[in-house]
């Protein structure tokens, strides 16, 4: 992995989205005015850098690691592949998700590993994982899963003061011991001059908080009011960091989950193979999808604002979560309804 200064630069010719830059340790220390801008990126688009966020050493392992596993042959791959029946966790190969409702395939292939493994290792709690995986839990896994946590803790917290919950009432909804559809991610994009084939689908993410890390550009956001989709720029050690669908509806949408797809590096950086690592942080599997109304005022007051029902989907997280994955399998697909099936918080009537 080339280091960052290496790298083509990002153009300056194609449509580009600033996002604010929040600096985590003045998130650490609840910084009012850092907490303030958090809150805006939070609420406004959902999405924004994170600068010294802890990780810098340990996310070029974890890319390391990343090419690696991707090196390993298919049929090995394969072994570990995450199956039809909506469990995140294990290999995905390439082609194996649409992109949109017509059933285009993906081009991305990534590995999953649940936090709760890494948090268990050596015991196994969810499942098996590829030897290249196994040989570097101890030494790159687990620190970055930690890590991941710690900082997205600390995000939750800020969001808790902000929204009027209790003390820890976030926390509480994603505790480190329950089982959940956290996990890291390992993402490969093979090299391709068309830079506009998806590789990533426009999707929201499923849970609540995402920590990002890239190199090259070909995350796009749509940013609301805006007609077309726009490049969100890689910054050498900054995380891109957004709001996913949980946190969206337990705060009765006052946090915003934005849509974002991934296209191939654009200008110079096209041809060269795309590379990304994330943490996502999801609710326990237990906790029901719903407006946290009874809890605060000023969620109930968003929650009257918005159509009756929006923000109560009947669902665990658990559930939510299987049926997103499921309905994204091409193995799944009927029809375009297969997809509509995948989608979360973006297809609901705006208030
Ligand atoms: O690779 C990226 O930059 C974004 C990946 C992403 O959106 C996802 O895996 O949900
Ligand atoms: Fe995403």
């Amino acid at each position: 992995m080339p280091v960052a200064e290496t790298l083509p630069p990002f153009p300056d010719d194609v449509p580009t989205h600033p996002l604010l830059v929040v600096d985590y340790q003045l998130i650490k220390k609840k910084d009012p005015s850092e907490v303030d801008k958090l809150w805006e990126a939070a609420t406004k688009l959902g999405f924004w850098y994170l600068k010294n966020h802890e990780a810098d050493d340990i996310v070029p392992e974890m890319f390391e690691l990343g090419k690696e596993t991707m090196a390993l042959p298919l049929e090995e791959k394969m072994k570990f592949e995450q199956g039809d029946e909506g469990m995140s966790f294990g290999y995905k190969a390439a082609g194996a998700n649409a992109v949109d409702a017509t059933g285009e395939l993906d081009t991305v292939e990534f590995l999953n590993v649940a936090k709760d493994d890494a948090l268990a290792w050596p015991k196994q709690a969810r499942r098996a994982y590829p030897p290249t995986a196994n040989a570097r839990m101890e030494s790159i896994i687990i620190p970055f899963v930690k890590k991941s946590l710690e900082v997205n803790y600390a995000i939750l917290d800020v969001f808790n003061d902000k929204l009027g919950l209790a003390p820890g009432t976030l926390r509480k909804f994603h505790s480190e011991e329950e089982f959940s559809g956290s996990e890291t991610r390992l993402i490969k994009n093979p090299p391709t001059h068309n830079t506009t084939k998806q590789a990533i689908g426009s999707h929201t993410d499923f849970g609540s908080l995402s920590f990002l890390h890239n190199r090259l550009g070909g995350l796009q956001v749509l940013v609301p009011g805006a007609e077309t989709w726009q490049y969100v720029k890689p910054i050498p050690y900054h995380a891109i960091c957004n709001i996913g669908d949980a946190l969206s509806i337990f705060s009765g949408g006052i946090l915003r989950s934005n849509l974002h797809r991934v296209v191939p590096p654009p200008g110079r950086q096209a041809g060269l193979e795309r590379w990304s690592v994330v943490f996502f942080l999801r609710p326990g599997n237990s906790v029901v999808l719903r407006a946290l109304a009874e809890q605060s005022p000023i969620i109930a007051d968003a929650v009257k604002n918005a159509p009756e029902g929006k923000y109560e989907t009947g669902s665990t997280s658990f559930e939510w979560f299987s049926r997103r994955i499921r309905n994204q399998r091409i193995k799944n697909r009927t029809g375009p309804e297969t997809w509509m099936a995948s989608r979360g918080t973006e297809h609901k009537v705006e208030a």
